[in-house]
């Protein structure tokens, strides 16, 4: 599933980040606990340098929390990076970010100092609503609806922070097919841009591999489907989603299947574990080398052809 979805501001924001990154003390990176690979922001790893970085595991109220455990001590592996988890109430975590702040930029602690940190995150993550909180009014729209926050901004919280909003920004292109279903799956992605049932099929199969009961009870299986369609059609039946002939109506199943993903009420849910964001970036990178060399072939055969033309005319 390619994604056409690339709001022209997120071009924008990407230089505006790399100008302002220099004087930056701390990135705060907010991400969705459900998805913390395909909801990384590419631009952090390439533009942070050696800058302390705090990963919010954001929305932790929806997904896994063994998960979210094992991917907090994964992302603290790397150096400089700290991660916490946060859900809905978020008021009691101000001083917690507060106070690793400080921790990582201790430099610039004290009187008459200001401590500068850049917030990012893709959109529709909650950044919006960690912003409002941590102000403690509010500064950023917050919505339901991917790509509220246009443009940027500086907040000044108490204890000497800066606060740098960035507008919500996703990659230009999503080389990675799996994340796409994903970051699609928990709502990441404009609804109007995404293809309810392949979207689906990609969960019901995740669903069945990694919380197969959980699927069964939501749904009150008697057994378990072999494979994401008979999924959807037991499914499908069980929730009266029929329509002419006795078929069953796959797209409003798919429907139903995606919006109690992103509800919760099928369970806590991550989709995605430390291990799949090793196997996947290895398989990007094979594929990113795979394209480099089809580039250069055509090149070299191009190169070529224009050799052997010149050596046709003299
Ligand atoms: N369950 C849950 N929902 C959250 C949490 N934080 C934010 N949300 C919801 O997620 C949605 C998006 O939140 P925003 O704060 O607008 O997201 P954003 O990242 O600023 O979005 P953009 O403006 O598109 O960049 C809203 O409906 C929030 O209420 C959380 O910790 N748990």
């Amino acid at each position: 599933m390619a994604i056409q979805w690339f709001p022209g501001h997120m071009n924008k924001a990407r230089n505006e980040i790399k100008e302002i990154m220099p004087q930056m003390d701390v990135i705060i990176e907010v991400l969705d606990a459900r998805i913390p690979y395909s909801s990384e922001n590419p631009m952090v790893g390439q533009l942070r340098g050696d800058k302390p970085v705090i990963k919010i595991m954001n929305k932790a109220d929806l997904a896994d929390p063994e998960l979210t455990k094992q991917w907090m001590e994964y992302f603290e592996r790397e150096n400089g990076v700290k991660a916490l988890a946060f859900g809905h109430d978020k008021a009691n975590e101000v001083q917690r970010i507060n106070a690793l702040c400080k921790k990582l930029a201790p430099h610039k602690v004290g009187q008459d100092k200001q401590l500068k940190a850049m917030i990012m995150g893709i959109p529709n993550v909650g950044k919006s609503t960690l912003i409002n909180t941590l102000a403690g009014r509010i500064v950023a729209k917050t919505g339901n609806e991917p790509a509220v926050t246009k443009a940027q901004q500086r907040i000044k919280l108490e204890d000497g922070i800066m606060l740098y909003d960035t507008p919500g920004m996703l990659w230009p292109k999503v080389e990675n097919e799996n994340s796409g279903y994903r970051l699609a799956a928990t709502g990441a992605i404009r609804d109007t841009a995404i293809n309810y049932e392949e979207v689906a099929s990609y969960t019901a199969e995740y669903l069945l591999g990694a919380y197969p009961e959980l699927l069964k009870a939501r749904y009150k299986l008697d057994e378990l489907p072999d494979c994401d369609w008979t999924f959807i059609e037991m499914a499908g039946r069980k929730r009266g989603c029929v329509k002419g002939g006795n078929q069953v109506d796959t797209h409003k199943m798919s429907e139903i299947l995606i919006n109690e993903l992103r509800d919760a009420v099928i369970g806590q849910i991550t989709m995605e574990t430390p291990e799949m964001r090793e196997s996947e970036e290895e398989m990007v990178a094979e594929l990113r080398a795979q394209a480099e060399a089809k580039k250069a072939a055509r090149e070299d055969e191009k190169r070529q052809r224009r050799a052997r033309a010149r050596k046709n005319r003299r």
